[in-house]
């Protein structure tokens, strides 16, 4: 691999510090992390610690107080067309079809330099890609969740991005749908080689899918307290990993950070 591609994402002493009308409030402190090309990597951490700031960091949509991102070298100054986000809500709208929903992405990252004929071609790809072609005319409200979760994916995946973030892509579904998204997903990624940051709570997701596994402290002022090495094989069967020793090793690594290390209290608002 390109010595460059090793430290794709760059992320150096990031803090998040957010104004609040009882004074600042600081959400991150001294984030140091960097993510190859073609790396998956998963955040976890008890609710609140900061995992979603992060996400949004690395999205562009917010500055950090502190320290700087870089993508391929560039520094991350606002949102792009190179680092697409799938939100937990789906986020599509509700009166456009499935097909208009991705159409409009697609439009707008390739409208200026490709035909019509080629967004549409684009956007039926991605449906393809999460099998969704069916319902390529239908509407958000016409589907289930995790139907809509996967429009939100083929809109993710159809501006072709450098990366791929998640926040907590499949929190919404039940176990067996959000089972079926992953084995899709984890498919999808190995065809794509995107580089992949996805927020779960989950510790089997998280281990399932990742190559490297960053647990943050608990909030406020959190950080990242260990990132964990998931020397897995792919292609992944979760039927085969519930019973191999790596994997058991890192689950219960996760679950030691989380709930010895890391026990959650509630703080009063
Ligand atoms: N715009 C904001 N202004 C003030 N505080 C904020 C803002 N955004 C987030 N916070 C605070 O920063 C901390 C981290 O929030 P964040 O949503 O990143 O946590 P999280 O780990 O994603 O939580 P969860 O797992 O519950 O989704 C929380 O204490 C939150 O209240």
């Amino acid at each position: 691999m390109n010595p460059q591609d090793l430290k794709y994402i760059e992320i150096q002493g990031v803090g998040q510090v957010f104004k609040t009308p009882r004074g600042p409030f600081v959400a991150l402190r001294d984030i140091n992390l960097t993510i190859a090309k073609g790396e998956f990597v998963t955040l976890i951490g008890h609710s609140g610690c900061g995992k979603s700031t992060l996400l949004n960091l690395i999205a562009g949509l917010t500055r950090p107080s502190q320290g700087v991102l870089l993508c391929a070298g560039r520094e991350i100054a606002g949102p792009g067309p190179d680092r697409a986000m799938v939100f937990q809500n789906h986020a599509l709208l509700p009166w456009l079809t499935c097909f208009d929903n991705v159409y409009l992405g697609v439009e707008r990252v390739f409208g200026a330099s490709e035909p019509k004929a080629r967004l549409r071609e684009r956007t039926a790809a991605a449906l393809e890609l999460v099998g969704l072609a069916h319902a390529a005319q239908k509407r958000p409200g016409e589907i289930s969740g995790g139907m809509k979760q996967r429009v939100g994916i083929a809109r993710a995946l159809a501006i072709e991005p450098k990366v791929l973030l998640m926040d907590e892509p499949f929190g919404a579904l039940d176990a067996l749908t959000r089972a079926r998204l992953q084995d899709e997903l984890l498919d999808i990624v190995e065809r794509t080689r995107s580089t992949v940051v996805m927020v779960t709570h989950d510790v089997d997701e998280a281990v399932l899918l990742a190559d490297k596994i960053v647990m943050m402290t608990n909030g406020p002022a959190a950080t990242i307290g260990e990132v964990l090495p998931v020397p897995l094989a792919r292609p992944r069967q979760r039927l085969q990993l519930a019973e191999d020793a790596t994997y058991l090793r890192c689950r219960k690594a996760v679950l030691d950070f989380l709930y010895t290390r890391q026990t959650h209290v509630e703080k009063a608002a």
